[in-house]
């Protein structure tokens, strides 16, 4: 595997990401820190149709995201991202010593089961560039599945953290579909607690994208920086859309712009009551 280098990315943006990442001031002491980045179109859209893989970031931009991903331990994703786009999930930025990432699924019903032995993800963690995932499944699920749960994790090196879902896992709808929904913050503490990781860059989908932006922990938001590349493409009405269900506000905005893309970093401010 070739790896991009300091000398690929753009001058300046070490400098311009600084406040924006891990090593900064921190949130939550109890929460790992916790950066959301994604790329999206100029009508908001992260791809251009419900499980299609959609390139929106130009070259330059793409080095930027390795970049960041080399300063953080985990990269969470909702699991139609996975099945969309067979995600490799490595590090592919050269840092010493060279960063391995853990992987997180949110899979509340653990399709993961079906597509993991023939995912990049199986690979990369045969050829060691990427730690075990930690897959994120409702308790329910646990529960039905019994032993042949920890058979399946255990055959395929999969760990497992299970999370009692809200309204006893029924009757709630992320994208127009029953399923448990489970708490961002019981996650993320769990994360921390139990599996010592530090920092999450959280990469999508829509799905986690819309509800972690209105999500708060201790009357702040449970987001402690954002990231979004802006390539000038629009991907139309069936694109996969980043809209979150109440307005947000951004604070400490600042735009960085590339040979094609823009890139805007921003804190997410506490929603006004
Ligand atoms: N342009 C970009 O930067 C990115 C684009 N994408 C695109 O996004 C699309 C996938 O997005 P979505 O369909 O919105 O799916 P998603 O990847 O957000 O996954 C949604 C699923 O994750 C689980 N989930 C998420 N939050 C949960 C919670 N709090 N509790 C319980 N379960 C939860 C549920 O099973 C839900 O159905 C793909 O087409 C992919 O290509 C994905 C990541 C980044
Ligand atoms: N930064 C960025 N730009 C795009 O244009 C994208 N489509 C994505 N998608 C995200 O990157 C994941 C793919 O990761 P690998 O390169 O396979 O490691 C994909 O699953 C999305 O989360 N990101």
């Amino acid at each position: 595997m070739s790896y991009f280098t300091h000398k690929d990315l753009p001058v300046g943006i070490p400098k311009f990401l600084e406040k924006y990442l891990p090593q900064t001031q921190h949130n939550h002491d109890k929460l790992p820190f916790i950066t959301l980045t994604y790329a999206q179109s100029l009508d908001s859209r992260i791809s251009k149709k419900r499980g299609l893989r959609t390139v929106i970031s130009h070259i330059e931009t793409k080095v930027v995201t390795h970049y960041i991903r080399s300063l953080h331990d985990a990269l969470l994703i909702g699991i139609n991202t996975v099945l969309a786009d067979d995600p490799g999930l490595n590090c592919r930025f050269e840092s010493k010593p060279q960063r391995i990432i853990t992987p997180v699924i949110i899979d509340p019903k653990f399709r993961l089961q079906y597509v993991y032995a023939h995912s990049k993800l199986e690979k990369n963690v045969s050829s060691g560039s990427i730690n075990p995932p930690i897959v994120v499944v409702s308790s329910k699920v646990l529960e039905m599945m019994g032993e042949s749960i920890k058979k399946l994790a255990g055959a395929h090196q999969l760990r497992i953290l299970a999370i009692e879902p809200h309204t006893a896992g029924t009757g709630v709808t992320i994208d127009g579909i029953k399923e448990p929904v489970l708490s961002w913050c019981q996650i993320f503490k769990a994360l921390k607690q139990d599996f010592h990781i530090q920092s999450v860059m959280v990469e999508g989908g829509a799905g986690v994208i819309n509800s972690l932006l209105v999500s708060e922990y201790n009357h702040k938001s449970i987001v402690d920086s954002l990231i979004i590349t802006i390539g000038p493409v629009f991907l139309g009405k069936d694109g996969v859309e980043v809209s979150p269900a109440d307005e947000v506000d951004l604070e400490n905005v600042s735009w960085w712009t590339g040979i094609r893309d823009s890139i805007m970093c921003s804190d997410v401010k506490k929603k006004q009551i």
